[in-house]
This record gives structure tokens, sequence and C-alpha cells, in this order.
């Protein structure tokens, strides 16, 4: 694979931003790495590990006469990084983003970008419960899919650049609409979250009453939940407030839902129980005949030294 940018430079060191520089790094697309971080910590770490050529103390610096500029930052923090920057990128380069919601960041960002640079946004399906610079590894987008949201007025030539960025990676890539993802995203990756973050809430309510039994007990449907309810909290806090249509929509759907398994479960109705886990049961065989499983044992798990998140 041949180089795709001289310069790219990444605003945000955690988990994302690590494994697109490991995985880009290891098939050549990219020049020189520039990186940023908010905290010092995270910075020194970069440098000390020879994760970025050049560390800079600030996004401004960082985005200096590159070709690309990913943001790698909190959906939350997206427009006050898209402030800072905007004055300072270098005239056609493009500026893309890979946070997990697509409508908020749009909004919050295309306004501090000057007329002539490309912005498009994109979002890997791909991650772990660990972050920080040290989490990353080069194969964690290889066979998943990234989503870019164009708008209908981007630089063909532009895309295809950011695609070819993507596909070298190992990515699958795709376009969508913007409030398309937001509402898949939700069903396929938010909502979940919310409901393991809520199921090992209730967990952790009742340990007065199972003493520690919860987790000395844990069988593997509750320990999913622990790994996805340990995803990182400023992440996620970001992502419900930055998608609270699809939110409310996607919760008030399982809701129903959920009050019919009860009233089902209440009742007795056998019949109904065993029709819907029949019918889930097939969506499961669906997504691994499509290839889209990902939870072999070891998948994502055991690269890099990250920090769990939370
Ligand atoms: N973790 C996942 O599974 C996953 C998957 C796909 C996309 N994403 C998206 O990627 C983005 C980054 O996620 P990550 O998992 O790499 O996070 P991370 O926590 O590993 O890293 C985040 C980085 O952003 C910096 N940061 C945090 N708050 C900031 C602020 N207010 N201003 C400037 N910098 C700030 C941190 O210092 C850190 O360097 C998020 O938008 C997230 O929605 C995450
Ligand atoms: O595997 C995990 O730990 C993830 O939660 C990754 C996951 C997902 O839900 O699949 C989380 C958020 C993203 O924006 C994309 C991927």
């Amino acid at each position: 694979m041949s180089r795709v940018y001289d310069r790219v430079a990444y605003i945000g060191l955690g988990l994302i931003a690590s494994s697109m520089i490991h995985a880009g790094r290891r098939a050549g697309l990219q020049g020189e790495i520039v990186g940023t971080a908010r905290s010092a910590e995270t910075r020194a770490i970069a440098a000390e590990d020879g994760l970025c050529d050049v560390v800079t103390e600030t996004a401004a610096e960082a985005v200096k006469d590159a070709d690309l500029v990913v943001l790698c930052v909190p959906v939350g923090a997206m427009g006050a990084v898209a402030e800072e920057i905007g004055p300072h990128l270098k005239p056609g380069c493009t500026v893309s983003d890979v946070g997990s919601v697509k409508r908020a960041v749009i909004e919050a960002v295309k306004p501090h970008l000057p007329e002539g640079v490309h912005f498009i946004p994109a979002h890997p399906l791909a991650g772990t419960e660990h972050s920080g610079p040290r989490s990353g590894f080069a194969e964690l987008f290889e066979n998943r899919y990234t989503l870019i949201v164009p708008e209908g007025d981007t630089d063909p030539q532009a895309l295809a650049r950011l695609e070819r960025f993507w596909a070298g990676m190992g990515a699958h890539v795709e376009l969508m609409e913007p409030e398309h993802h937001d509402l898949v995203l939700m069903v396929t990756s938010h909502a979940p979250h919310l409901i393991a973050y809520t199921m090992v809430g209730v967990a952790d309510d009742l340990r007065r009453v199972t003493d520690s039994e919860v987790i000395k007990y844990s069988a593997a449907g509750f320990r999913d939940f622990t790994r996805i309810a340990a995803s990182d909290p400023t992440m996620w806090r970001d992502v419900f407030l930055n998608n609270r249509e699809a939110t409310m929509e996607i919760l008030g759907r399982f809701i129903e839902e959920l009050m019919r398994l009860q009233r089902a479960i209440r009742k007795g109705d056998g019949d109904l129980l065993h029709e819907y886990f029949t019918r889930t049961r097939a969506i499961r065989r669906g997504i691994i005949q499509a290839g889209q499983d990902t939870s072999a044992p070891d998948f994502g798990r055991g690269h890099g030294q990250g920090q769990s998140k939370g």
C-alpha cells in the first residue's frame, strides 16, 4: 500500500488515534505523524513511545501543514477543537473525525472550518473498553466497517483519498447519511451500551442483598455486560447527549418490548417467549453468517496496555 497523506495530524491520542497511527504506519499510508492531546501526561507517553513523529502542545500547532487532520476526541469536545484549529488549517487539507455520533459533530465542527478545507466525517465501527495512547493496536479496524458520512458537495477526490486511507488500514468503507447513521448506531451500539450500564448498575444496587455473590458467581452474560459497562464515561456521556432524538426513539421501543416480555412472563405465556427468543436467535446466526461476529474469545483484548475505561 502506498502513501496516501504526507502529513497527518491526530487531535486526541487515545484508543482510536493510536490504533490509526499503528495501522497507518504498518501499511505505509502516512508520512509524518503529528499528534497532540489535552493532557501533558498523554503527550509525554506519545513522545516517549514514539507514537508520533512530532508531539505538539496545542492542536493549533499540530495541524500546521497537515494534509489530513483527524479529530479523535470525545464527541462533546469536537466543536471546541475545530474552533481552535480553524484558522491554522492548510488550504485544501481534509479534516475528518472518528466520533460515534455524526449529525451533532457536523453541526459543531463545520462552522469553524474555512472555505477550501474538505470536511469529511467518519466513524470506524471498532473499539474496545480500553482507552488512552497505549491501548491502540494495528489490527483494530481489520474487517470492520468504517462509515464515511460525506455531505452532498464533498470533493470526490478528497473523498476517494480518505476512503483509500481507511481501506489501507483494513476497513470496509461504506458511505451513509448522518441521520441514518445516528439511528442505526443507536440500535447497534449506543442502546446496547446504555442497557449494559443499566444492568450493571442494577447489580450494583443489589450488592447489599446479594453480598458479593454477583461478582463471585458472575456468569458469561453478565461478564459481557460488565466489559461494555467499563467503557469510558466521558465518551458515552457525550454520545447520549449528542444523539438524544435517536436515544428517545429507541429507548421508547425498548421499554415497550421489555414490558411485553414482562407481561408474557407474568401471564405464563410460554409461546410468546419461545417465539420471541427464536426470532432473536436467528438474528445472531445471521450476523455470524455475514462474517460480522467479533466476539471470539480474544478479540480486541490483550492488546496494548491501555487503562480500562472507567
Ligand atoms: N472507544 C471506542 O470504542 C470508539 C469506537 C469508535 C469511535 N470512537 C470515538 O472516537 C473518539 C475517541 O475515542 P477513544 O476511544 O479514542 O477515546 P480515548 O479516551 O481513548 O481518547 C480520547 C482523547 O481525547 C482527549 N480529550 C478528552 N477530552 C478532551 C477535550 N475536552 N478536549 C481535547 N481533548 C480531549 C484525551 O486526552 C484523549 O487523548 C470519540 O469521539 C469516540 O466517540 C470510539
Ligand atoms: O467493542 C467495543 O468495546 C465497542 O463498544 C465498540 C463500539 C461498538 O459499540 O461496537 C463502540 C462505540 C463505537 O462508536 C464503535 C464501536
